[in-house]
C-alpha cells in the first residue's frame, strides 16, 4: 500500500491528534483485497472523558461568537475540503471500498456542501419578536450544548459532515464516534476544520463500536445524540437517550418502495433502478430495494435492466473506470449471500447475479429477484447490499398499500409520465424522503430523514436547526407588575 491511510493516531481531540494504545485494536481493511491497511485502538474511559471534558470546556466560548464568525470558519473548511477532494476520495475508497469515481463525487464534495451550507446559514439563525401590548417576549435560538454524533460505515465522510456542520453552526460541540469499520475519514474531517480556525475542543472524534457509542449516549456531559445506524441500534441508542432526556436525530434503515408505471420512460425507470440498488454496491440507506414493476411493462423493464447490469465496471475501486466494487466487508458480504440463498429457496426467480465473484476482496454480483412477493423475508428486510427484488402490480391503490406495508419509512420513488398520479403517490407514501422520476438525490437544500421505524429528526437544510438548537422564550413587563396580595 503506496498510499498513507494509517493515521497519524486513533483519536482526534482537543484540536489535536491522541493515541491511547491500551483501547483494543481495531483493524481497518481495504474492502477490494482484504489487507489490512490501518490499525486504530478503541476509545478507553480516559480518552472518551478527555473528549468530552474537551467538548464542554470549548463550548460556551464557541456559542457565545457571532454565527458570522462562526460561519466563516466553517465555509473556509468547505474550501479547504474541495481542495483536498482527491486526497479525501482515496482514502474514502480505501476505507469503504467504493469506487472512486463515486467518491471523488459525492463523499466529501457531500461534506463540503453541508459546511458550506451551515455556514451560511450560521449568521441568519435568530429568535423572534412577539409584541404584546406595551409588554413583549423576544426569543433566543441557542445551542444544546455537547452533540454526540455516532456513524455508519456507508458514507463516512459525508455522516460526519452532515451532523457535525449544523451541530457547530447552531454553537455546539460535538464528539463524533465514526462506524468501528471506517474510521479514517472523520478524523481527516477534524483535522480540516481545526486547520481552518475552529478553536480546538469543537470537533473531536474518538473510535470504538457499540460499547463506546454507548457509553457517550448515557453519559450526563451529552445534550444530544444523532445516530446514523441501523434501526436494532436506533432502538437501543433512542432508549439510551431517553434515559437522560437528551434530544435526538435517529437516521435509521429502510427497505424503500420504487414504483414503475406503465407509462414511465422506460430508460430513466431503469437508470432509477439501478441508483436506487447498486450505487454503492447497493450499500445506502434510502435504495428502492422493492421496486414494484406494472405488469405491462415488466418483461421490457427486465430486459433492459439485465442489459445495463451487463455493462457494470466490477473491479478495481481505484480505476476510475469502476462503477461498481466490493461490499464494506466480509461481514455484510455474508449477510448478503445469506439474503441471496434465502430468496432463492423462497422461490423467488434468479434474473441477474446472485453470487460472490471470483475474485480477491468482497465482491457480490448485482443481483436482481423477479417474481418477489410481499411476504418474501428479501421484500421485508434490509439487506444493504446489491440485491433488488421486483414485484408485479397492475392497480395504483394496491400497489401504494402494498408499498407503505412496511415498518420502515425512510424514502420511497415513483416512475411515471402522469403528473397527478405522481403527486397523489407521493403524498400517499409514508415515508420522509419521496422521488419523482428520480431516485437517491440527497442535495444539502433538502431535508432528508426517515418516519416510522426509520428514524426522528432531519439532517441537512433548514430542517436539521431546530434539531441541533433550542428556543428560549423571554418575557419582558414594561409597566408595574400587579399580585394578588
Ligand atoms: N438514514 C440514514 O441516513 C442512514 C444513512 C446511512 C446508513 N444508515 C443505516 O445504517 C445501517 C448500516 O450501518 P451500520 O451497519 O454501521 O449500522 P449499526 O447500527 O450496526 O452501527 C451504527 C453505529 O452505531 C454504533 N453502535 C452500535 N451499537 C451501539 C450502541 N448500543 N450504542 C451506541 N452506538 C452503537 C456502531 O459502532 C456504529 O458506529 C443500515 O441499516 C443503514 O440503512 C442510515
Ligand atoms: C442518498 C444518500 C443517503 C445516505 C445514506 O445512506
Amino acid at each position: 500500500m503506496s498510499y498513507p491511510t494509517q493515521p497519524t493516531a486513533s483519536h482526534f481531540i482537543n484540536g489535536q491528534y491522541v493515541e491511547d494504545t491500551d483501547g483494543a485494536p481495531i483493524e481497518v481493511i481495504y474492502p477490494a483485497t482484504g489487507e489490512v491497511i490501518a490499525t486504530v485502538h478503541s476509545a478507553t474511559p480516559a480518552i472518551i472523558d478527555a473528549a468530552l471534558d474537551a467538548a464542554r470546556s470549548a463550548q460556551a466560548a464557541w456559542g457565545a461568537m457571532t454565527g458570522t464568525e462562526r460561519g466563516r470558519i466553517l465555509r473556509r473548511a468547505a474550501d479547504m475540503m474541495r481542495a483536498a477532494n482527491h486526497d479525501l476520495s482515496v482514502l474514502e475508497t480505501y476505507d469503504t471500498g467504493k469506487p472512486y469515481q463515486e467518491t471523488s463525487v459525492v463523499d466529501a464534495t457531500s461534506g463540503a456542501d453541508a459546511l458550506e451550507y451551515f455556514g451560511g446559514m450560521a449568521a441568519t439563525l435568530t429568535g423572534e419578536h412577539i409584541p404584546l401590548g406595551e409588554d413583549w417576549v423576544y426569543t433566543r435560538r441557542e445551542p444544546l450544548g455537547v452533540c454526540v454524533g455516532i456513524g455508519a460505515w456507508n458514507y463516512p465522510t459525508q455522516i460526519a459532515c452532515w451532523k457535525g456542520a449544523p451541530a457547530l453552526a447552531c454553537g455546539n460541540a460535538m464528539v463524533f464516534k465514526p462506524s468501528e469499520t471506517t474510521p479514517l475519514c472523520a478524523l481527516k474531517v477534524a483535522e480540516i476544520l481545526h486547520a481552518a480556525g475552529l478553536p480546538e475542543g469543537l470537533y473531536n472524534v474518538i473510535q470504538g463500536l457499540g460499547d463506546v457509542g454507548a457509553a457517550l449516549v448515557s453519559d450526563a456531559r451529552v445534550d444530544k445524540v444523532s445516530l446514523t445506524g441501523s434501526v436494532p441500534t436506533g432502538r437501543k441508542v433512542y432508549a439510551a437517550a431517553a434515559a437522560g432526556i437528551k434530544h435526538v436525530t435517529m437516521e435509521l434503515g429502510g427497505k424503500s418502495p420504487l414504483i414503475i408505471f406503465d407509462d414511465a420512460d422506460l430508460e430513466n425507470a431503469v437508470s432509477g433502478a439501478i441508483l436506487g440498488n447498486f450505487y454503492s454496491s447497493g450499500q445506502v440507506c434510502s435504495n428502492g430495494t422493492r421496486v414494484f414493476v406494472h405488469k405491462a411493462i415488466k418483461h421490457a423493464f427486465l430486459k433492459r435492466l439485465s442489459e445495463r447490469l451487463a455493462t457494470a465496471v466490477i473491479g478495481d475501486p481505484m480505476d476510475p473506470q469502476t462503477s461498481f466494487g466490493p461490499m464494506v466487508s466480509e461481514r455484510q458480504m455474508s449477510i448478503v449471500l445469506d439474503y441471496i440463498a434465502k430468496g432463492q429457496a423462497e422461490g423467488a426467480r434468479l434474473v441477474f447475479g446472485g453470487a460472490r465473484m471470483d475474485r480477491e476482496g468482497f465482491y457480490v454480483q448485482p443481483t436482481v429477484f423477479a417474481d418477489v412477493h410481499d411476504d418474501m423475508i428479501i421484500a421485508r428486510q434490509e439487506i444493504f447490499g446489491p440485491v433488488m427484488a421486483v414485484l408485479d402490480f397492475d392497480d395504483e391503490a394496491d400497489v401504494l398499500a402494498r408499498a407503505n406495508d412496511t415498518e420502515f419509512g425512510l424514502a420511497a420513488g415513483v416512475f411515471t409520465c402522469d403528473l397527478t398520479r405522481a403527486h397523489r403517490i407521493a403524498a400517499g407514501f409514508q415515508a420522509g424522503t419521496c422521488y419523482i422520476n428520480t431516485y437517491n438525490d440527497a442535495p444539502v437544500e433538502a431535508p432528508f430523514g426517515g418516519s416510522k421505524a426509520s428514524g426522528v429528526g432531519r439532517e441537512n437544510s433548514k430542517a436539521a436547526i431546530e434539531h441541533y438548537s433550542q428556543i428560549k422564550s423571554v418575557y419582558v413587563r414594561m409597566g408595574d407588575l400587579e399580585a394578588p396580595f
